[in-house]
């Protein structure tokens, strides 16, 4: 089959790359040129495990192709897929600025009849609002079909995602158009789930909006296990061999952040008042992550008194290992405040520095060298678990650190181990653990 897919974000190019390799000969299309340049030499322009090896392969293979030119690029789909950005609005509402210009790319570009493939998330009736723009614009009699078929992989391991998904969510008014994307994803082995083109589009919204409720829920239990002094990765371990409620997304830690829970909870909620329906549930779920993220910080400043004129160590920056992607990390929120507060920031990334950098201010100094970042800090703030502090020798901490007070907001040692260290360490949901004659707070 001859694919093309609208925009090279991770979403976008991951599909792409993916679909290549099980077959079809798929165009990438993109606006921005330095990146279609550098995807033509099989350099991605996003950091994810297994993605270059695919590109270089199925480039070479002559069956992955990249362009900024939409008609080049449309020239001989049967299917083009759409996988461009829908950020969110400052009403919290879902962005269709992107989805607009392409559905008008389409309908200038093409010249044969089309399936037409969302993989972005979108509102519900989104896909009609689609096709209607692009029959509206189109100047030849086409046919123009749409199928939604929302996309469910994590970024970090999208690559093995693609291949080993749960389920394929396939949304469509014709059982043509459907049957031929089901079959272009027949070599991926992922059980296919075919359904209505608005329920498709809403099961994409209601579930990032069910683990993000999974994780919010289980950072108040945290919250309350500190009070009463119980131990949350016991209660969540406890609380997950129940299959009913399964243990996946319940580990607690200083909320989620990344490109899609903060702004699908949102749109979520707008689309639900848009038809006269308020979801206290989810907007509950929004406020209590907002408070979570600020969490570490009100530990530090308990513990210290004040942070003005602390060094600290902000340990992790993208919002989840194994990306560089920083949108919606909980770092921004914790060191402006930290910056606010009078310290001084000295930060640790692998991989995310470069990203970061368009998110933070110039003054927060940035390595890629954790003990550059530790040595002499007065505390240090774990914010995502990165194997490189994950696997640190604890010992590290008091050979580097002025004084080696840790506030680890992804419960990255266990506490028996911690035990055996000097430091003094505050975790998310555990008691605390003084392992050295309490530092006096300087
Ligand atoms: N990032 C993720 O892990 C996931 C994202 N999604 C959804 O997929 C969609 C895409 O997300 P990302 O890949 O993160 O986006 P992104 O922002 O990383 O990439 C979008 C790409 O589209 C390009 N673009 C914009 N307008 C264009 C046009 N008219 N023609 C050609 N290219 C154009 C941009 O230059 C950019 O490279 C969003 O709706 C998102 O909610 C869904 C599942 C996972
Ligand atoms: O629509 C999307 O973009 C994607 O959003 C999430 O994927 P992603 O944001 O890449 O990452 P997750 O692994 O889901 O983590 C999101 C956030 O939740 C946090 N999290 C996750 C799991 C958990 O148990 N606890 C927790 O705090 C992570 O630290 C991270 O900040 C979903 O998992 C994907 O299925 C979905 O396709």
């Amino acid at each position: 089959m001859k694919i093309s897919v609208v925009g090279t974000g991770y979403v976008g190019l991951v599909t792409g790359v993916a679909l290549s390799h099980i077959g079809h000969v798929v165009t990438c299309i993109d606006i921005d040129e330095a990146k279609v340049e550098r995807m033509r030499k099989g350099i991605s322009p996003i950091f994810e495990p297994g993605l270059d090896e695919l590109m270089i392969k199925n480039i070479a293979e002559g069956r992955l192709f990249f362009t900024t030119n939409h008609r080049d690029g449309f020239a001989q789909a049967d299917v083009i897929y759409i996988a461009v950005g829908t950020p969110e609005n400052e009403d919290g509402s879902a962005n269709l600025t992107f989805i607009d210009q392409v559905a008008r790319d389409i309908a200038e570009n093409i010249s044969k009849d089309i399936i037409v493939v969302t993989k972005s998330t979108v509102p519900v009736g989104t896909n009609y609002y689609i096709r209607d723009i692009i029959e509206k614009q189109l100047k030849v009699d086409l046919q123009v079909d749409i199928v939604s078929n929302p996309e469910f992989l994590r970024e970090g391991s999208s690559v093995h995602d693609t291949f080993h998904g749960d389920r394929i969510v396939i949304g469509a008014d014709s059982d043509d158009a459907a049957k031929v994307i089901e079959e272009i994803n027949t070599p991926f082995g992922v059980p296919v789930y075919r359904t209505d083109v608005r329920s498709a589009e809403m099961i994409k919204y209601a579930s990032n909006a069910f683990l993000a409720t999974k994780i919010s829920f289980i950072n108040e239990i945290s919250n309350i296990c500190e009070k009463v002094g119980a131990d949350i990765e016991s209660v969540s371990q406890g609380m997950g061999l129940d299959k009913r409620i399964g243990s996946l997304f319940l580990k607690a830690g200083i909320g989620y952040g990344g490109s899609c829970f903060p702004k699908d909870t949102k749109a979520l909620t707008q689309i639900a008042a848009n038809h006269d329906h308020n979801f206290e549930l989810l907007k509950s779920v929004i406020e209590v992550n907002k408070h979570q993220q600020s969490m570490l910080v009100h530990k530090a400043l308990e513990r210290f008194g004040t942070l003005r004129g602390k060094n600290i160590a902000v340990l992790g920056l993208a919002f989840k290992p194994n990306t560089d992607d920083m949108r919606e990390a909980a770092s921004i929120v914790i060191i402006r405040q930290l910056i606010d507060l009078g310290a001084t920031v000295k930060a640790f990334d692998p991989i995310a520095i470069n990203n970061a950098k368009k998110h933070l201010p110039d003054n927060v100094e940035m390595t890629n060298n954790i003990e550059k970042a530790l040595k002499d800090s007065d505390c240090a703030i774990i914010v995502t678990e990165w194997k490189e502090i994950k696997e640190l020798n604890l010992e590290q901490y008091a050979r580097l650190m002025k004084t080696p007070v840790i506030f680890d907001g992804r419960n990255c040692y266990e506490l028996e181990r911690v035990k055996e260290y000097d430091m003094e360490y505050y975790s998310i949901g555990r008691r605390p653990i003084v392992t050295i004659k309490q530092l006096e707070s300087v």
